[in-house]
């Protein structure tokens, strides 16, 4: 079983690294950590990064998770081997440019590309941004999958995902007490679909709202609250179509043997209990 603690960074190519950077500060409300070899570093939280654009093909989405050390590290990439996943152990600069000291990827069964980390680098300076978007932390991903229930259960089989709920067929699954670091979303194609930061309070949310349609980003769901972990939520395009939510009071599952998930209905209100409904685009 390869145990998950938390995700750790999303990496995303773009083609326009300036303009990706200059949403990113001026939009997302993220602080540069560092601009170097072709990337740009963001920080939204106490990690030395959280998201890094990096010059390339827009459609190279990453996700990074935390596993606890570099035993853990080998036993994920033999096990992953084992079930047919080819496993690449990154080189020393390949760790550098991840801020890690250790890491591995491979593709999960839609061919997302998946990082497994050992010990992201932290930062002693406190998180400071030039827009205050009340930012508390990178939280959660919402992942493409092109089976469901497939992919459900390399989340829950192969790894120590466990599903909190579910809208139809679609798993909302945690890896710690918070109710989801990942959301599967249908599609025929692989990808990261959005990137969820946290936010300190509704206000935020609101006050978030109204700055970025003012500023013509296009708003794509909410605001609005998700029924499943109780969070209220804002999701906008970013650069490249991608989509970012900020979100607040998302469930904590605290009684982890005594929570089963919820089965949801795959119908707008299952996805907002305040009658929003997403836009057209909200899936690329
Ligand atoms: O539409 C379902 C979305 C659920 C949630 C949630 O319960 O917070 C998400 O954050 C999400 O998947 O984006
Ligand atoms: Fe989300």
């Amino acid at each position: 079983m390869i145990e998950l603690k938390d995700v750790s960074y999303v990496r995303l190519g773009t083609r326009d690294l300036d303009d990706a950077l200059s949403f990113a500060t001026g939009y997302l409300g993220l602080e540069v950590a560092e601009t170097a070899r072709n990337a740009a570093y963001l920080r939204s939280d106490d990690r030395a990064h959280t998201l890094c654009y990096f010059d390339g093909d827009p459609e190279d989405h990453t996700v990074g998770f935390e596993v606890e050390d570099e035993e853990n590290l080998q036993l994920a990439a033999a096990t992953l081997e084992r079930l047919g996943h080819p496993v690449h152990a990154g080189t020393p600069e390949e760790c550098d440019l991840r801020k890690v000291k250790a890491f591995i990827g491979f593709r999960d069964p839609t061919g997302n590309h998946i990082e497994l980390v050992v010990r992201p680098e932290r930062s002693g300076k406190r998180y400071f941004a030039t827009r205050d978007a009340g930012i508390t932390g990178f939280s959660h991903i919402g992942l493409y999958t092109t089976d469901p229930s497939r992919d459900e259960r390399f989340w829950t089989e192969v790894c120590n995902a466990k599903v909190s709920d579910r809208i139809g067929d679609i798993p909302l699954m945690r890896v710690n007490e918070i109710h989801h670091t990942i959301a599967l979303l249908a599609s025929d194609r692989a990808g990261i679909q959005h990137v969820n930061h946290q936010v300190q309070t509704s206000d935020d949310v609101m006050r978030s709202y109204n700055f970025l349609h003012e500023r013509n980003v296009p708003i794509v769901f909410g605001p609005g609250r998700h029924p499943t972990s109780g969070a209220r939520f804002l999701y906008f395009k970013g650069p490249d179509g991608m989509v970012f939510e900020y979100s607040v009071g998302v469930d904590a599952i605290e009684d982890e043997e005594g929570h089963n998930p919820r089965q949801f209905g795959f119908e707008p209100s299952s996805f907002c209990k305040w009658g929003s409904k997403p836009a057209a685009d909200f899936r690329r």
